[in-house]
């Protein structure tokens, strides 16, 4: 598989606090990534580097071949990277189909309005939200917003989606349903990385795992093997001279 997008010792530092320090990854077309890790490891923050919400302070960052370190967020979501937030960021004013809409008005194939709520119903269908498309997304549950989010980075038509933790809170019935979807994603075809705490999660639809701890690559492999790892035990639990 080719590569999609590459991490060449990408760095970010917040002060004296080094969030990334030296990561170095591939992910290829159609693989689903686990980027998982202790709290504070680096994660979301590799993810704001990657989506330019952040700018790194040393290292490249290669998408479809092309350098990406330098470029505005709104020209990497052009070019085809798309993601959900930790901490939903909806529009809660605009009904969920314009929120859905402005994915595709400003994605990978920019549209105009008209055209990009044609695009947004089959993607409120997809996440289960179609009956409410003509709701304020401020009436929506936490959940919901997730799902609308979801739902928005999809209409950008990415090559690469990025989750952050897009699984988190959910009840048993909402995580069966939510991997069954994700999983759907990745049949189509789509290349995924998703930041995730729900282990589970993780062995049910990752192809490979990349763990994080302190701002470093730590281990890397299938679920099974990285986190097996002892150094990914220990940076989880702390070892018993910690205590
Ligand atoms: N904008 C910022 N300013 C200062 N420090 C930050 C900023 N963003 C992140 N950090 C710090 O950088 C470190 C890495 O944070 P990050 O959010 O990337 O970790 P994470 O692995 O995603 O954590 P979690 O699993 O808890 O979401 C943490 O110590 C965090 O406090």
């Amino acid at each position: 598989m080719q590569p999609l997008i590459e991490l060449h010792g990408v760095s970010k530092s917040f002060g004296g606090l080094r969030a990334v320090d030296g990561l170095t990854a591939t992910i290829r077309r159609g693989e689903v990534v686990g980027l998982v890790g202790p709290n504070g490891s680096g994660k979301t923050t590799a993810l704001n580097l990657i989506t330019g919400n952040l700018t790194a302070d040393s290292g490249a960052i290669v998408f479809e071949g092309r350098n990406i370190e330098r470029e505005a967020a709104h020209r990497i979501t052009r070019a085809g990277i798309a993601r959900t937030f930790q901490l939903v960021r909806v529009m809660p004013t605009m009904t969920l189909a314009e929120n859905v809409a402005v994915g595709a008005m400003f994605g990978a194939r920019p549209c105009g309005p008209s055209e990009a709520e044609e695009r947004a119903l089959p993607l409120l269908v997809r996440v289960g939200l179609a009956p409410r498309a003509g709701e304020r997304a401020q009436s929506l549950t936490y959940i919901d917003q997730k799902r609308l989010e979801l739902a928005r980075a999809l209409a950008a038509q990415p090559n690469l989606l990025l989750l952050d933790e897009w699984l988190a809170g959910l009840n048993p019935t909402e995580l069966k349903e939510g991997i069954a979807l994700i999983a759907s994603l990745a049949r189509d075809g789509l290349t995924i990385v998703m930041v995730e705490h729900v282990m589970d999660a993780i062995r049910a639809l990752c192809t490979r795992c990349i763990v994080m701890n302190a701002g470093a690559k730590i281990a890397e492999g299938t679920p099974a093997e990285a986190l097996a790892d002892p150094g990914v035990v220990k940076a989880y639990l702390g070892d018993d001279d910690d205590a």
